[in-house]
């Protein structure tokens, strides 16, 4: 089939070259123009594992094309894909300026009968107002679907071309027939394709989001129990996960959910809550610990450093929000290195993927080591803030021999207690006693 994709960011290019890896012929269009340059030019513009193969598998075989020209790369299609950013509004409500606007500039050019889908997530309610914004133009046939994307950062690839499910809220059934042949090789994967209305289809996407955030900030009050109780949350957590009814996944504790998702669309189902006068009362509580987990680690650092963080120096091992992407949206890490500057302290920070883009946003603010080793010279205590798989059996010897003391804050639960306290190791992590 042939298919369009309106913007190049995380989701449309993953859909894009999932889509071309199926067989389709796939144009991606963005505004960015350096984007497009360099996605033409077989450079790939995000960190994704196994995407950059496949990317350029379907560029050379010229079923993946991109470029700035929304006319031209809508022309033939008979889906268009709506890939678009939904940041939050001031008010934290999903802006949907991008996906409007685009709406409307289809409505001036489209002359055949297409089907328009959200993949971007969107509030109850966006598909009629994309329909209507493209009417406002086109008084010609077209179908506008829902269908929101569940693929996480850091195994994209995997989740779209193996999803749980696939979610399509379409009225129509000519948009069914279409997206249902579009996604026919996905089901013969053992999927299911779960057909509904397009409101239910939109309420789907922030109501997994939003639950997945509360099993999270569910964890994390458990952990401040355990803490308080002197319980251990690992085992707390493997004994309550082995119920099938609650599951295992999804149950780690840390410093709070970060990310370009689960902040925003909680916040964004929360105000929709509120604009029909719903008052969603746990994803306020969800929120409200979350911001708190954040910081969870900097009271423990605080105590150990007699509340006199000045002049001491930090290494932070993790800023991406989460392991193997380059994301740095939202990032705990980010918060705390805010919190170590404010109170006075420096810090050196190291993460496999995403020093570019701290540096980009933060400057001369930290320092940048050239290896997770480096970062360690001469600090008081070591930082770990995302759970990177070179973290977890680092060499014990290399930490001892170049941090100033022993200690480290662990806000990723990566080492054994036990093991660390064999190591002489002042340790803190999250729900779990203190190593002294
Ligand atoms: N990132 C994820 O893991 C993920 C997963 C599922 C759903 N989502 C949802 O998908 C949507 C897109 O997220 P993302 O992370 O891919 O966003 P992104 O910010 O990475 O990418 C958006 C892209 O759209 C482009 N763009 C903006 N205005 C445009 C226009 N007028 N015409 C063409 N292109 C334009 C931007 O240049 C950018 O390349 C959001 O609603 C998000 O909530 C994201
Ligand atoms: O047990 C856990 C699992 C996750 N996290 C944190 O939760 C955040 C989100 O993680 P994850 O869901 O793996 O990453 P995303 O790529 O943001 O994916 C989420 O958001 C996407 C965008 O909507 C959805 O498509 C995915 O289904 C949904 O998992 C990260 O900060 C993780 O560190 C925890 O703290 N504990």
């Amino acid at each position: 089939m042939k298919i369009a994709v309106i913007g190049t960011g995380y989701v449309g290019l993953v859909t894009g070259t999932c889509f071309a890896e199926t067989g389709n012929n796939v144009i991606c269009v963005d505004i960015d123009v350096t984007k497009v340059q360099k996605l033409t030019n077989g450079e790939i513009t995000i960190y994704e594992p196994g995407l950059e193969k496949l990317f350029l598998r379907n560029l050379k075989e010229d079923r993946l094309n991109f470029t700035t020209d929304l006319t031209e790369g809508i022309k033939d299609a008979e889906i268009i894909f709506l890939a678009l950013p939904t940041p939050p509004g001031e008010d934290g409500s999903a802006d949907l300026k991008y996906i409007l606007g685009v709406s409307e500039e289809l409505g001036k050019i489209l002359t055949d009968y297409k089907v328009i889908v959200d993949k971007s997530t969107v509030p109850v309610g966006t598909a009629a107002k994309v329909k209507a914004a493209i009417e406002k133009n086109y008084k010609g046939e077209f179908d506008v679907v829902s269908n929101p994307e569940f693929l996480r950062e850091g195994v994209a690839v995997d989740d779209f071309m193996k999803p749980d499910r696939v979610v399509i809220g379409a009225s129509s059934e000519r948009a069914r027939n279409v997206m249902g042949q579009l996604y026919a090789p996905f089901v013969r994967q053992g999927n299911p394709v779960i057909y509904m209305d397009e409101k239910s289809a939109e309420l789907t996407k922030y109501a997994a989001n939003s639950f997945l955030a509360t099993k999270i900030s569910f964890m994390n009050e458990i952990a401040q129990l355990c803490e308080l109780l002197g319980a251990d949350v690992d085992q707390v957590r493997k004994g309550v996960g082995s119920d099938e009814r609650i599951g295992r996944r999804f149950l780690f504790p840390g410093i709070g959910y970060g990310g370009s998702c689960f902040p925003k669309d909680v916040q964004a189902l929360v105000k929709s809550s509120v604009e029909v006068n719903y008052d969603f009362q746990i994803l306020n509580a969800v929120m409200d610990v979350n911001e708190k987990q954040k910081l969870h680690l900097m009271p423990k650092i605080n105590a150990y450093f007699n509340n006199d963080l000045k002049g001491k120096h930090f290494a932070l091992w993790g800023l991406a929000f989460k392991p193997n992407t380059d994301d740095i949206r939202e990032a705990p890490a980010l918060y705390m290195i805010d919190e170590l500057v404010k109170a006075g302290a420096t810090v050196s920070v190291f993460d496999p993927e995403a020093m570019n883009n701290v540096k980009k946003l933060l400057g001369d603010k930290v320092e940048y080591a050239e290896n997770q080793y480096a970062a360690l010279n001469n600090a008081d205590a070591l930082i770990i803030a995302t759970e990177w798989n070179e973290f977890r059996t680092p060499d014990f010897l290399k930490i001892v021999t170049s941090l100033k003391n022993k200690v480290i804050f662990d806000g990723r639960n990566l080492f054994e207690t036990k093991a660390i306290k064999e190591l002489g190791f002042h340790y803190e992590s999250v729900g779990r006693a203190t190593v002294n």
